[in-house]
């Protein structure tokens, strides 16, 4: 028998799926509405005349207060690295899981880059049926292989889309953060960032089981190019509403440090993806992440959030989900208001 690329989901949860009754908020995961992030046309930024910028940067700018999301159009980075990336990745993706699990020394990946489930789970709610590589540039370039490449480029294109935006969104909170622009350019080198590459096998039982938990992203920010599929979903508003694909559009989100440095301006808002139960889907992330010893802060008083470090939230993190099973993230640096 051909062995097979999907990590064993069905044996390894055999006892969460068999005792764990349906229950209707599960069945709900797809009943959701569809929305059309704001769509941003980045030609006028680039192209267009002061007018026609100015008016873009506030398009973004209003995108990243309200939906802490919006996608992009004409964002220049061209359709072939796209192709290529997805190319490589569907290829990786198509080696068998116990190659997978062995291959991050023959990519000089760091160990634990493959990563797939959700080892802590105590009940259906808790698994992610996904499987990733999470990878940091700094290991990418140490590679030689065409996916080595691939993804360095790939980076490298993503990561000068990211600064633009980092940078014109610090423009956009005012005089405060005016002598504070170069901040991204300093702090998140190509070597600091992560990119994610992301593959949700089809789900024999879905739509009980999350693609990927409920959660927000650790970074400034992440761009994202997914396929056509769907299954990405945002929190807005009270509710839960599902990302149509747009084959042209990349999808930026902010992320908590963002939120953080703005002083809750711009919002990181908590997403997650439903599984599909006849087709694998593909995704890819780039995230804009600082090296561990920047501090982040607000510019402006009252910071709502304590002065902490990338390595202090990082950390943090990694305690809550090993004592609650999830990440508690920023509320865990607000400073009181009394
Ligand atoms: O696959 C997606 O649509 C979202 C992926 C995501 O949220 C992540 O990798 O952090
Ligand atoms: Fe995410």
């Amino acid at each position: 028998m051909e062995e097979s690329p999907d990590p064993p989901f069905v044996e390894t949860y055999k006892n969460l799926i068999d005792t764990n009754i349906v229950d209707d908020e599960h069945i709900d995961l797809f009943m959701v509405e569809e929305c059309e992030l704001p769509l941003i046309n980045l030609h006028q930024l680039n192209y267009g005349n002061k007018f026609e910028r100015e008016e873009c940067k506030k398009k973004i700018a209003k995108a990243s207060r309200e939906w802490g999301f919006f996608q992009v159009v004409n964002h220049g980075v061209s359709p072939n690295i796209l192709g290529q990336m997805r190319t490589e990745q569907v290829k990786l993706f198509k080696k068998t899981f116990n190659e997978k699990i062995n291959i991050d020394k023959s990519l000089n990946f760091s160990e634990g880059s493959y990563r797939w489930g959700t080892p802590t789970a105590t009940c259906l709610r808790q698994i992610s049926w996904s499987e990733a590589f999470h990878v940091p540039l700094s290991d990418v370039s140490k590679g030689f292989s065409s996916l080595s490449f691939t993804m360095e480029e790939f980076a490298t294109t993503l990561s000068e889309l990211a600064q633009e935006l980092a940078r014109l969104l610090a423009e956009e909170l005012g005089d405060y953060y005016n002598y504070k622009l170069d901040y991204f350019k300093e702090t998140c080198l190509s070597s600091t960032c992560y990119l994610r590459m992301n593959r949700y096998p089809a789900c024999p039982i879905s739509p009980q089981l999350f693609g990927l938990m409920p959660h927000t992203d650790s970074d400034f920010l992440t761009i994202l190019h997914q396929d056509e599929i769907g299954g990405l979903q945002l929190f807005s508003d009270g509710k839960w509403i599902s990302v149509k694909p747009n084959p042209e559009a990349l999808i930026i989100n902010i992320g908590d440090l963002f939120q953080a440095w703005s002083n809750g301006v711009y919002r990181s808002v908590e997403h997650r993806v439903v599984t599909n139960k006849f087709k694998e889907r593909f995704s890819t992330a780039f995230f804009l992440c600082p090296s561990y010893d920047t501090e982040i802060l607000s510019c402006v008083e009252p910071c709502l959030y304590k002065k902490f470090t990338f390595r202090e939230f990082r950390q943090q993190v990694q305690e809550d989900v090993n004592s609650f099973g999830y990440k508690i993230g920023l509320p865990r640096f607000l400073l009181s208001t009394n």
